[in-house]
C-alpha cells in the first residue's frame, strides 16, 4: 500500500485489463468486484467473510447513509470503516443514482437535488458539494461525483441536457474533493444510449484529470447488447491509466464481457439480493434452489470449493431453508454466491496474467450452458 492512490496496468489481453488499485488501507486487485454493503452491511453476511470469499473492496451509499444514521453521526463515531468494522477500501456511491431510484424527487436544478427520503418523508437537498461532504464524513476511500441519472427510454435532448448537468457537477465534485492524496474522486460517464453524447461525456471528463472514471448510467434495463456497445463507444475515449468502473453490473455474463471491452472494477446487488431469493450461481449455471427438483439431493452446490456455503450443505437443506423463509437460507447463498463471484474474478485475473482470456470466456459460458 501506499500513501497515494496508485493505479497500476499489469498485462493486457486484447481488450482485458489486470491491474491493480493500491491505496493507504489497501490493494484492490483488478478486474475486480465490489460487494454492495448499502447501509453499512452487506446484507446477510459478517464482514469477515466478505473479506474470507476475496473482496478487497466493498460499497457503502451516501443516500442511505445520510439518511440513517446520518453522516455527522458516523463521523462521531469515528467513521463507515471504524463503525462496520471493515479496514480495506470502501467506494461510496454519490447519491445520484438513489435519489433517482429510490426517493420521492421534488426538485433538481443547477444547485442540486430536492426529496424526500424514503425511511421516513423528511425533506432533503443534496448538492455536488454536499455529497462530497457528505462521502468524507464517512471517511471513503472513492468518492462518486453526484450525477443526474435519466431513466432509459428517454429524448436525446432530456439525455444530452442531463449529461451537461452531470458534467458541471464533476467540475464542482473535483472542486469541493480538493487534494486528499490517499483518496479518490472518480467521474461517472452518462449519455444514455446515445454514442455521440456518450463520447463527448467521456471526453469533457478525460480534461478534468480524474484518479478514475466510472460508466453510469447503464444496467437500468437495458439489453446487453446496448450496454456492451456503449462500452466499446466509450471506453476508447477514457485515459487507459486510469481504473473504469462500471456501476451496478452485474450478471457473471455481463461481467466476462465487459472485462473483454476494457472495464476493471464492477458492483452489483445481484449476488446477495439474488442469494436471499434462493438463486444460486455455479460454474454450470444457475440454480434456482427453491425448484422441487432440490428437494432431496443431498449434493453440496459444488463439492471441490473451499466455501462452507458451497462445499458443506446439500441442496436439501438449502431447499428447504429458502421454502421455509429461513435467515440461514439467505445467509448460506449470499455467501455462495459472493464467492463465486470472486471465483470468476480470480479466473479471470489468472487469465488476462496467462494471456488466455478469450478462451477462459468461451470455456465460462459454455460450462454454465453445460448446467
Ligand atoms: C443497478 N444498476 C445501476 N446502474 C447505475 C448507474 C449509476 C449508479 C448506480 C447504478 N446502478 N450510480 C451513479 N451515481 N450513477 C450511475
Amino acid at each position: 500500500t501506499t500513501e497515494n492512490f496508485q493505479f497500476t496496468l499489469k498485462k493486457t489481453d486484447a481488450g482485458a485489463r489486470l491491474g491493480e488499485v493500491s491505496m493507504p488501507r489497501g490493494t484492490i486487485r483488478t478486474p475486480a468486484f465490489m460487494p454492495v454493503g448499502t447501509v453499512g452491511t452487506v446484507k446477510a453476511m459478517y464482514l469477515d467473510q466478505v473479506r474470507e470469499t476475496g473482496a478487497d473492496i466493498i460499497l457503502g451509499n451516501t443516500y442511505h447513509l445520510m439518511l440513517r444514521p446520518t453522516a455527522e453521526r458516523v463521523a462521531r463515531l469515528g467513521g463507515l470503516h471504524k463503525l462496520i468494522r471493515w479496514e480495506h477500501p470502501i467506494l461510496t456511491d454519490s447519491g445520484g443514482f438513489q435519489v433517482m431510484s429510490l426517493s420521492g424527487l421534488r426538485k433538481l436544478d443547477e444547485q442540486g437535488v430536492t426529496f424526500k427520503s424514503h425511511v421516513d418523508g423528511s425533506l432533503h437537498h443534496m448538492s455536488p458539494e454536499r455529497s462530497i461532504e457528505i462521502q468524507g464524513l464517512l471517511g471513503s476511500d472513492i468518492q462518486m461525483q453526484l450525477d443526474e441519472c435519466v431513466a432509459l427510454p428517454a429524448e436525446p435532448k432530456e439525455i444530452e441536457r442531463a449529461m451537461e448537468l452531470s458534467l458541471r457537477w464533476a467540475e464542482r465534485c473535483k472542486v469541493a474533493f480538493g487534494n486528499q492524496p490517499g483518496k479518490a474522486m472518480f467521474g461517472i460517464v452518462q449519455g444514455g444510449d446515445v454514442p455521440a453524447l456518450r463520447v463527448r461525456s467521456a471526453e469533457e471528463l478525460a480534461k478534468l484529470d480524474l484518479k478514475g472514471y466510472a460508466v453510469g448510467g447503464l444496467a437500468v434495463g437495458e439489453p446487453q447488447d446496448v450496454m456492451l456497445k456503449m462500452l466499446e463507444t466509450t471506453l476508447p475515449v477514457l485515459p487507459g491509466e486510469k481504473p473504469r468502473y462500471l456501476m451496478g453490473v452485474g450478471t457473471p455474463d455481463d461481467i466476462l464481457k465487459s472485462v473483454a471491452r476494457g472495464i476493471d472494477m464492477f458492483d452489483c446487488v445481484m449476488p446477495t439480493r439474488s442469494g436471499r431469493h434462493g438463486l444460486a450461481f455455479t460454474r454450470r449455471g444457475k440454480v434456482n434452489i427453491r425448484n422441487a427438483r432440490h428437494a432431496e439431493d443431498m449434493r453440496p452446490l459444488d463439492e471441490q470449493s473451499n466455501c462452507p456455503a458451497t462445499r458443506d450443505y446439500s441442496r436439501a437443506y438449502l431447499h428447504h431453508l429458502v421454502r421455509a423463509n429461513e435467515a440461514l437460507g439467505g445467509m448460506l447463498l449470499s455467501w455462495h454466491n459472493l464467492n463465486y463471484y470472486q471465483e470468476l474474478m480470480q479466473g479471470i485475473r489468472k487469465a488476462i496474467a496467462e494471456g488466455r482470456f478469450a478462451d477462459f470466456m468461451a470455456e465460462t459460458i459454455e460450462e454454465w450452458a453445460r448446467g
